[in-house]
Parts: structure tokens; C-alpha cells; sequence
């Protein structure tokens, strides 16, 4: 089956090239002549991972680069949108399953934004059957301060687009309280997590902090993640789990929002961007080399594995020599 071949990734090193374009939706891949012809096939569906190719030439840029992307570039993987949500349904089901069977319960943090449109497939089958939803406990990474059903609301987006879809109990799903103001509505939501950190539900890190079993980031063109906007005063907080912000650059303007800590102390850690408003920030966050406040991804680490999905257009710097 192809997608079988799809989420294996072990074909793949560092003496492999792709050619990659998307052309009408459809998959055009080229490899270059260092595949062996029967592993050629295979990789027809791999992903279009980068390995240190130009998409602007026909020929491999050496090996040594090769590697030195591969390096970079670990835990990358570049698909076409579609992919992306199947590939993301996928290991989050196997995230699911392994949390579950060793920790009797699935602590997954989901974003808002574009984000939601990615969880699609996870809706459908297989996933929506062998999934046991009773045992997962739905979190928001940052929350605008807004009515439930207002069209800004994070929950209103993962409500319509994901969780009415599957039946995860209610009392699992842990929403902001949307009758109070920002720093109020964070105070609340800090102590539901303590509380449930306390009763078992969400892990612990060794540093105090929560530890859940998943955090599904997204990314904004500027590299914010969460509601941690470049330079703001609240990168810097390293005490509080969550906090609040009255002054969002990105409307609306209050919001709420777990901390660096504790996004950081994840056992995993998917972030999902797409679309080529965003190459320079992946590309930044992804080289390394800013980690500072002027881009809030770059600062995002994990105590487990970070995974990035991207389409073509958000990886699209990376094809560059
Ligand atoms: O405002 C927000 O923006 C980011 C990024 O959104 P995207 O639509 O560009 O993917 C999102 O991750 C965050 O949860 C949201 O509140």
C-alpha cells in the first residue's frame, strides 16, 4: 500500500536526493542517480524530505552538504498539504496508542489556526475507530479571550473542525473560562492544570513543570507559537504556566497562553506549518542560529522530540543552496 511505504522514513539517508515539485495537486518526484532503481519505486511516496538538494538544478550538491542538511535537518519531513494531515493523523494515533497503554491516558495540546484544517484525517477512518478517544484530555495552547462560540475562538475552531467529530468526553476537554478577563481566565486555567497534574492525569517533568504527551504547535509568519509574539516581555516568564497578554500584535488582543516551560517540558512536540509565508521563519528556527526573542520558534525545544511537518511552500528556503 502506498501509504504504508509513505511513513516509513528509513529508506532514507543522507546519500539519498530528491528532486521534488507540486504540480495540480499531484506528487512529481525525480530522483537522482543514486538510488539503486528498486528502492526508486519506494520513494515514488516517501516524503519529500530535504537531503541537501537544489530544486533549481539537476544535479546533487555534494555529499558533505548532504550531510551537514541531513544534521539540520533531523525530524524534518516535507509534504504536500494532503500529506500532511495524513501523516499527522498517523503518529498521533501511535502517540495515542503508546500513552495509553503506558500511562492509561493521552494529554494532547492542540493550537489554534490553521492547525485545526490538519486534524482532519484523524476524524476518519482508521483513526476514528481504533482511536480510544475516551482516554484522551484535550488542551489549548493559547486561548483568545472571547465568548466560546465567538468566530475568534480557538475552541469554536477545534470544536467545528475536530472535536465534535469524535467522542471524547466532554469533561476531558478542558477549555478556557470564557466569563472571565485574561489574567483571571489564566489564574483558572493554571490551577486546572496543577490539579490535575496533582491527580495523575497530565505527567510531570523533573523540573516541576507539566509534562504532556503531546503539543501540537502551529507557527505564525512572524515565528510566534502559542501567543509568545516576538520580543514580547512574556518569553521571558519562567515561573508561571500560563499567562495572559492585553496586548496581542495579532488580534484579538487578549489571550492566554502556556509558557515557554511548559511547552518546552513535552514528551513530543509537532509543529505543523505550512504555506511559503512562512519559509524565512522555518528556515531561521530550523538553521539554529536565532535564539533570541525576535523569533519566539526558535526557542522552542523539547525534552523529548520536536517533529515539523511541512508543505513545500513553508519549506521552500530550505531547497536553496
Ligand atoms: O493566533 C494564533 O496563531 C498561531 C498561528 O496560526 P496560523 O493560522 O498561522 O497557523 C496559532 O498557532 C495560535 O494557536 C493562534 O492563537
Amino acid at each position: 500500500m502506498a501509504f504504508s511505504v509513505a511513513f516509513s522514513t528509513s529508506l532514507y539517508t543522507s546519500q539519498t536526493c530528491l528532486l521534488s515539485s507540486e504540480k495540480s495537486n499531484n506528487l512529481f518526484l525525480k530522483t537522482c542517480s543514486l538510488f539503486p532503481s528498486q528502492t526508486r519505486k519506494k520513494l515514488l511516496f516517501q516524503p519529500l524530505r530535504y537531503n541537501g538538494f537544489s530544486t533549481e538544478r539537476s544535479s546533487c550538491v555534494g555529499i558533505v552538504k548532504a550531510i551537514q542538511f541531513e544534521n539540520w535537518f533531523k525530524n524534518v519531513e516535507v509534504f504536500t498539504k494532503e500529506h500532511v494531515a495524513v501523516l499527522l493523523a498517523h503518529d498521533i494515533a501511535q502517540h495515542s496508542n503508546r500513552f495509553i497503554r503506558e500511562r492509561g491516558a493521552f494529554t494532547v495540546v492542540l493550537s489554534g489556526g490553521s492547525l485545526i484544517k490538519y486534524l482532519r484525517k484523524l476524524v476518519e477512518l482508521p483513526h476514528a475507530e481504533s482511536i480510544d478517544w475516551s482516554k484522551w484530555h484535550v488542551f489549548w495552547v493559547d486561548e483568545r479571550v472571547v465568548p466560546k462560540d465567538h468566530l475568534e475562538s480557538n475552541y469554536k475552531l477545534a470544536y467545528d473542525g475536530f472535536l465534535s467529530k469524535v467522542p471524547i468526553p466532554p469533561v476531558n476537554i478542558y477549555s478556557i473560562d470564557d466569563a472571565l478577563e485574561a489574567d483571571g481566565a489564566a489564574d483558572v486555567y493554571e490551577t486546572t492544570l496543577r490539579r490535575l497534574v496533582k491527580n495523575g492525569v497530565i505527567a510531570t517533568s523533573p523540573n516541576g513543570f507539566p509534562k504532556f504527551d503531546l503539543m501540537l504547535l502551529g507557527m505564525g509568519q512572524d515565528g510566534h507559537v502559542a501567543s509568545l509574539f516576538p520580543r514580547h516581555s512574556l518569553l521571558k516568564e519562567d515561573q508561571k504556566w500560563v499567562s495572559f497578554i492585553k496586548d496581542s500584535p495579532k488580534p484579538p488582543s487578549d489571550r492566554i497562553t502556556l509558557t515557554f516551560p511548559v511547552i518546552n517540558s513535552s514528551s513530543n512536540i509537532a509543529m505543523v506549518v505550512t504555506g511559503a509565508g512562512k519559509n524565512n521563519a522555518v528556515f531561521s528556527a530550523l538553521r539554529g542560529d536565532e535564539k533570541s526573542d525576535k523569533l519566539p520558534v526558535g526557542l522552542v525545544s523539547s525534552e523529548g522530540e520536536i517533529k515539523w511537518y511541512l508543505d513545500i511552500g513553508a519549506a521552500s528556503k530550505l531547497f536553496k543552496d
